[in-house]
């Protein structure tokens, strides 16, 4: 084996990357993508810089297949990772410090650079052993999910150049596992971001009087968070899991009236706003959620207006819920399955993603996307302080990708030899 199979080095390729701050709102993407070209370049991959909107690079890679007839392969991750509160952290978030026990701390070590350089980590082992693929296989390294995605991955599965890669299947981002079990899923929840606001007389604030602004919030408050428990104790009773629920979770509160020297206290304010992150499973009915907003939680009668800040569309274009088979109509699910069992991994139940990613932009071009991140026996850390991976799951996962990249790329759909006999 060569210097750059030797573990170290790959777990030094993988604190290089999380080195780099990509943190939203201003993530240094061109020192990312200079990064993803030199693993590129060093691996003889193809590749390319898309910048749908300056400054946002969007990095691809290809590694050419034999047939180029096949469709290919699509590997996604995104670049950006969540702001951090520094001094939260045990560890320097942009240090990737290793601890005793192999733990990588590290903004992005989860979500998801860990997937983004494993895809190369598993081509470069794949490569280096002389395997050839017959699909393509395209590693996508995209920017702005965190924030949405309109800059990475949505212009990019909208475009022209997208569908001349013809993609068959997207592989994306899934979620750490507490116990031995690697999750896969078929579908995500749509983020909807509601802003309601109340509006009311101001008065002495030692006056009780109907019809406050802050009243009429804490009213829709109240509530928006009986509709939260309602769901919250499905979860609770196992009667769902978290993906298959409505959550809602308020994000903000807005209100007072502001001095130099803190909020003014004998006054009540004429005006108040709550900003709501609601998550959508697939076969929610969104008439009636909608519904709720506007007869229950922002209701007019109340003197209140509300506004979504996202409302990501939950059905596709044909009214029709949003989410890739996982039976035999996708023969992708099984070889992915597959896959992983041959690399020795276990595997839960297909679940629903509870929060977003960018899988949605290609299942909206009707094409199968399954979300994976290989990570067992690993607390769920994204967004959360001290995230960290350890280095040997981490290392686990490349073998895992090497599984799936040589499934996925070998792979040959079966000509239906019944149906040409009967023609004849
Ligand atoms: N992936 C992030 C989340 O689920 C950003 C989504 S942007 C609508 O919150
Ligand atoms: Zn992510
Ligand atoms: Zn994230």
């Amino acid at each position: 084996s060569t210097d750059s199979d030797n573990p170290s080095e790959i777990i030094i390729r993988f604190q290089q990357y999380l080195q780099i701050n990509t943190a939203q709102p201003n993530p240094k993407y061109y020192e990312a993508a200079d990064f993803i070209i030199s693993q590129a370049k060093s691996l003889n991959l193809g590749y390319e810089t898309l910048e749908y909107v300056k400054g946002k690079p969007l990095v691809l890679l290809k590694w050419t297949g034999k047939n180029q007839n096949l469709p290919s392969i699509l590997l996604n991750s995104h670049t950006d990772v969540v702001p951090v509160e520094h001094h939260k952290w045990k560890h320097s978030p942009f240090d990737a410090n290793v601890d005793q026990l192999g733990n990588i701390y590290a903004r992005g070590s989860q979500d998801m650079k860990c997937v983004g350089l494993q895809y190369i980590e598993a081509i470069r082992r794949l490569k280096s052993s002389g395997f050839e693929p017959i699909r393509t296989v395209y590693l996508s390294f995209v920017p702005d999910e965190e924030i949405g995605g309109l800059a990475g991955a949505q212009s990019f599965a909208e475009s022209e150049e997208f569908k001349k890669l013809n993609v068959g299947v997207v592989v994306d981002e899934g979620l750490a596992s507490p116990n031995e079990n690697y999750r896969m899923f078929y579908a995500e929840r749509s983020p909807w971001w509601l802003v309601i606001k109340a509006t009311g007389l101001p008065g002495h604030g030692a006056k009780l009087y109907d019809n406050s602004a802050m009243e009429n919030l804490l009213k829709s408050i109240e509530i928006v968070r009986r509709f939260r428990a309602s769901q919250f104790d499905l979860v609770k009773a196992g009667l769902k899991a978290e993906g298959e629920v409505i959550s809602v979770n308020m994000a903000f509160l807005k209100a007072g009236t502001p001095t130099p020297t803190g909020f003014v206290m004998n006054l009540q304010p004429s005006e108040a706003e709550a900003g709501f992150d609601i998550r959508i499973p697939p076969t929610a009915d969104t008439t009636s959620l909608e519904r709720r907003i506007y007869e229950e939680w922002a209701p007019s009668s109340r003197n209140m207006t509300f506004e979504f800040q996202e409302k990501t569309p939950v059905y596709d274009k044909f009214g029709k819920p949003v989410f890739t088979a996982t039976d035999s109509s996708n023969p992708w699910w099984a070889l992915l399955e597959g896959a992983v069992k041959k690399a020795n991994g276990k595997l839960g139940k297909p679940e629903i993603f509870a929060a977003s990613t960018d899988a949605h932009y290609f299942r909206d071009q009707g094409l199968p996307a399954i979300g994976f991140s290989p990570m067992a026996n690993t607390p769920i850390l994204l967004h959360e302080h001290n995230e960290f991976l350890n280095q040997a799951e981490y290392l686990k996962g490349i073998e895992i990708y090497e599984s799936i990249i040589k499934e996925y790329t070998s792979y040959i759909e079966p000509t239906s030899d019944a149906v040409s006999r009967e023609e004849l």
